[in-house]
Order: structure tokens, then C-alpha cells, then sequence
């Protein structure tokens, strides 16, 4: 889409700003997003309507607030839910191209071209389970994008492994009652209204996915009579003030630190962490008991390898070797002394469910109900078919040592699996960004690190390319949240990732676990 001539000096600044780089420990360089510079500095035009000027002096040139969206926004997609008719292809499309830098985006329409039907004709050549099946399909293809507007099907909401993809970006729902919508689709071909009662199918419809519809962020309630051009413009003010109401915990710990005169670059330190859970950075760090067999009341020796693992006797150590063997390689490779960084990933399998549980309380409820309860089930999946995927915030580090709180669920190889740890991880983010944030004010250098922990032993041939795939994916959408990534860790499965090229082009470096 071409600019359109209400850019004004704005958005000039916007677009000329710069973001401030920091070479980090790893020695390459990462942009911070909590930066004065990186901050694109855009208020709610509504509750400052000065923004809607021209700075040119020209009072005729005004600058549309949709406009103003993008930058808000950082890359982050708008997602159109609601019944067949609301206006979802029409107000997407609209918002989109007011928007300037976001693309429209239709899933109907993707999937007509893909399958080289109409919708009607694919619902009567193959019937509604394949549809919804290719439906899916063209959501997964679609929501690993940034700045894009999409117009959802009308039915696409209600399996879970789609809506959970749509946790992603923002969810907007057009609410519109169905007497409304029948005088705008009366006699239109829409599969699923070809009974003798349209009006009827689709008040019931209607009342079966409400409970979902009304879990989007943002709800648009249309009367009749609003035009497409007053629907675009209420959900424009919606998503201003969503904004507004939501603002990344970074701006709000920011913000609270400098009302409180607090100096904001205050390093994070380990006493912060010990001091909320001192018994559970004991259990990690002291690891009481055998690495093996995990008896408590032995005494124990540190292999002598990685100074890390720690057994009762030397049959233990034995019978071990073949599961530690990678990870005493890489502990000893990471660093002569392993770190607490070093020691903390190694010995994540020391902590119970009971005590993570408790460690995870202060972070984020949600993570006991979702990651604790997709974890578990992800136990029942075969071991080579899955992978941990884990999200660590850096909550305390200095010189030498980095304490860190990592939240972690093993995803298995099939997609809807895949899309619900996605989904928790990224609440988790925020919820575990926003209590920390309450803890303690991130400064510069707090990050979130995904961490990739494939399974032990080597990860089979055919299985590389999809944990790429899925890694990949991940950081994207890390990416476009506004989440800093500026290294994965990689557990045993490091020697099979390190090479990836597409992992290095999204500078990506992998360290040893
Ligand atoms: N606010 C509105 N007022 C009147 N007609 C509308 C409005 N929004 C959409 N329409 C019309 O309703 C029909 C369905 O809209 P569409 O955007 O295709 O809905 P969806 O994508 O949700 O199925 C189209 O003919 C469109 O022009
Ligand atoms: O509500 C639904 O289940 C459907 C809505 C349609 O999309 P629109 O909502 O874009 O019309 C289309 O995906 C298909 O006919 C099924």
C-alpha cells in the first residue's frame, strides 16, 4: 500500500527514529526495546487529539488514527472474529489499508485460491470437516506473519488449536445481531445457511459461539445503520484505548520507577531471586541427593567432568553416563566454573512439579493451571517426538552469575499441541513480565530467552527440519511481540541446531545448556 499524504511529521519522526543498540556478553548486537529511541512515542490520538494535526501548519491535512495504530502496534496482527456477515472482510480490509503499513489478509479467500473452489463449492465437494481441516491449515500458514490484518471464517474461533493461534496477535470481534446481519446476507450462497430457516440457524449459531466470540480483546458492537467506514472507525478507538489499557510491563515498571525517583538501571541481583525462594534455589543449586538414583539421604560426589552432577556411588555414576554424557560435555565446555546459569538449566530436573509449582506462584497463576497441566500431558507423548520449549526470564545477574526463572512445556510434533503451548508460553510471558514487573523494574538487560531443550540424545534426521520449523516460528512471533531474543539456549540437542543457517540469519546464537 502506497503512503498515504496524511504521513506528517509525526510519523516522520517515527520512521526516522532509531533505535539504541547494545553490544551484549554474547558480542553481538540487540536492539532495546525499552529505549527512549526504540520507543515509538505514540499516544491514544483520542485522548490527545493535537496528534491528529498536521504539524505542517495546514490545518486541511488531518492524520487518520488508524494511522497511528501501526506504530502502536509494533508488527503485533489484528485478528477479525465474528459471524458470517458482521462486516469482518469489509472493516478488515478498510482498517488495513487506513493502517498504511499492515496487509489484508482473508481466510476465505486464501482458502478459495488454495483449493480453486468457492467456499460453497468445497463444503459440497468435500463437506464441512475438510473444509474446517483446510481452514486450519491456511491459519497456520498465515499467523507465523507479522503486520497483517485477517479476516477469519466465521466458524474458524471455535477449534482450540485456532484460537490459541490467534493469542498471538489482537482479537477484534464484530458484534452484530443476527437480524442485522440476515438483511445484509439474505440470499447470499453461505453454506451453512441453506436450511429453511436461515434466520434461525444463524441466531443458533450465533448462541453456540458467543462464549467465544466474547473472549476476543476487543468487542465491536454494531446497531444498524453504522457504515462500514463508522464500524472501522469505532474498532480504530477500541484497539487505541486496548492499547492503552495493556501497555507492555516494561513501560509500566518505567514508568512507576521514575514516579518513585527510583533509579531505573538498578542491576537485577541474586538476592532478589534467593531471597523469594531460598529453598527452591538450594534444591537447584546444592541439589541434595544422587543425580541418579535420587536418593536424598547419601552423601554424594561431583562428577568430576562438569562439577555439576552429583552421585552417591560410583555405579550410579555408571549407570548415568549415558544421559549425562551430553550435558557434562557442554557444561564443560560452556565454562571452566559452571555458572549459576549453567547449573540452573542442568538442573532443572531436580525441581519436583511441587516445588515448581510453588516457585511459579509468584509469577503467574496461569502457569500452574496451563504450562504445569500441558506439561504433564506432554509426558504421554513419545520421548523423540517431543521437544521442551521453555521461556526464561533473566530475573537476577551480575558478573558472574545469572539467575533465571524458566518456564517450560514439552511440545510434541503434532499442531494442535504445538499451538496450545504457544499460546500458554505467550501468556505466560505476559503474565510472568507483568509480576515481575510489579517485583522489581526490569532494567535494560532484562530479556526472555527461549530455550529449546530437545530431547536426549540425538534428535532424528527427519525430525530436525520441524524443530527448526518450530523454533523458528516461535522467535518470530517472540519477535513480534516486542520480546527481545537474543540467544537460545539448546540443551542436548545444541550439536544438531548449532549450524542451522536460518537460525543464525535471525541472529540467533545457541549456548550450550
Ligand atoms: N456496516 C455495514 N453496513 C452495511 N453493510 C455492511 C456493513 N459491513 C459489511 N456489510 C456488508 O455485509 C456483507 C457481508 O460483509 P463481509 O465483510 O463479507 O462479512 P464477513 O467477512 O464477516 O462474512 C457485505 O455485502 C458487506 O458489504
Ligand atoms: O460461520 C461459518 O462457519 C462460516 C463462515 C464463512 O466465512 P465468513 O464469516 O467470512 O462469511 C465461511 O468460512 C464458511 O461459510 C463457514
Amino acid at each position: 500500500f502506497a503512503p498515504s499524504p496524511h504521513t506528517t511529521v509525526t510519523l516522520r519522526r517515527i520512521q526516522q527514529s532509531h533505535s539504541s543498540t547494545i553490544l551484549n556478553a554474547g558480542g553481538f548486537e540487540w536492539e532495546d526495546p525499552t529505549s527512549d529511541e526504540a520507543d515509538p512515542g505514540v499516544e491514544n490520538p483520542f485522548k490527545n487529539p493535537s496528534l491528529l494535526k498536521s504539524t505542517d501548519g495546514d490545518d486541511s491535512l488531518k492524520v487518520d488514527p488508524a494511522r497511528l495504530l501501526s506504530p502502536r502496534l509494533r508488527g503485533c496482527n489484528l485478528y477479525f472474529i465474528g459471524m458470517m456477515g458482521s462486516g469482518k472482510s469489509t472493516v478488515g480490509d478498510l482498517v488495513a489499508r487506513r493502517m498504511g503499513t499492515y496487509n489484508f489478509l482473508d481466510t476465505d479467500t486464501i482458502l478459495e485460491r488454495a483449493a480453486g473452489m468457492s467456499i460453497p463449492e468445497v463444503f459440497e465437494a468435500e463437506g464441512e470437516e475438510a473444509f474446517r481441516v483446510a481452514e486450519a491449515q491456511v491459519l497456520d500458514s498465515v499467523h507465523a506473519h507479522v503486520r497483517i490484518v485477517v479476516s477469519t471464517g466465521g466458524g474458524l474461533v471455535m477449534r482450540n488449536q485456532n484460537w490459541s493461534k490467534l493469542q498471538t496477535g489482537l482479537v477484534v470481534y464484530l458484534k452484530v445481531d443476527p437480524e442485522v446481519i440476515m438483511k445484509r446476507i439474505e440470499g447470499t450462497d453461505r453454506p451453512l445457511l441453506q436450511t429453511d430457516n436461515p434466520l434461525e440457524t444463524l441466531q443458533k449459531l450465533t448462541e453456540e459461539r458467543k462464549e467465544r466470540y466474547e473472549q476476543a480483546d476487543v468487542t465491536v458492537e454494531i446497531e444498524e445503520g453504522m457504515s462500514v467506514e463508522d464500524v472501522a472507525d469505532k474498532c480504530v478507538r477500541a484497539l487505541h484505548d486496548f492499547i492503552d489499557d495493556n501497555p507492555p510491563a516494561w513501560k509500566q515498571a518505567k514508568a512507576k520507577a521514575a514516579a518513585d525517583g527510583l533509579d531505573w538501571t538498578c542491576p537485577f541481583n541474586k538476592d532478589f531471586y534467593a531471597a523469594r525462594s531460598k529453598e527452591i534455589l538450594e534444591t537447584i543449586i546444592e541439589g541434595k541427593g544422587c543425580s541418579h538414583c535420587h536418593n536424598k539421604d547419601v552423601t554424594t560426589k561431583r562428577c568430576t567432568g562438569c562439577k555439576f552432577e552429583k552421585y552417591c556411588s560410583v555405579d550410579c555414576q555408571k549407570a548415568d553416563w549415558k544421559k549425562h554424557k551430553p550435558t557434562c560435555k557442554a557444561l564443560r565446555s560452556a565454562t571452566k566454573e559452571p555458572s549459576l546459569f549453567c547449573r540452573l538449566l542442568a538442573g532443572w530436573d531436580l525441581m519436583s512439579d511441587e516445588a515448581l509449582v510453588k516457585e511459579m506462584e509468584h509469577y503467574s497463576d496461569l502457569f500452574i493451571e496451563e504450562v504445569v497441566r500441558v506439561g504433564r500431558r506432554s509426558r504421554l507423548f513419545p520421548q523423540e517426538n517431543s521437544i521442551n520449549m521453555g521461556l526464561t526470564v533473566i530475573c537476577a545477574e551480575d558478573d558472574n552469575n545469572t539467575v533465571r526463572l524458566t518456564a517450560t512445556a514439552r511440545f510434541g510434533t503434532d499442531d494442535e499441541m504445538t499451538a496450545d503451548v504457544h499460546a500458554v508460553l505467550f501468556k505466560t510471558i505476559d503474565q510472568g513480565e507483568e509480576a515481575i514487573a510489579k517485583l522489581y523494574p526490569p532494567d535494560d538487560r532484562m530479556m526472555m530467552f527461549p530455550m529449546f531443550d530437545p530431547p536426549p540424545g540425538e534428535i532424528v534426521d527427519d525430525k530436525k527440519g520441524l524443530v527448526v520449523k518450530y523454533i523458528i516460528e516461535f522467535i518470530d512471533k517472540l519477535k513480534a511481540r516486542d520480546i527481545q531474543v537474543m540467544s537460545m539456549t539448546c540443551g542436548r540437542g545444541l550439536p544438531c541446531l548449532v549450524d542451522n543457517s536460518e537460525l543464525r540469519d535471525r541472529s540467533i546464537i545457541c549456548m550450550p545448556g
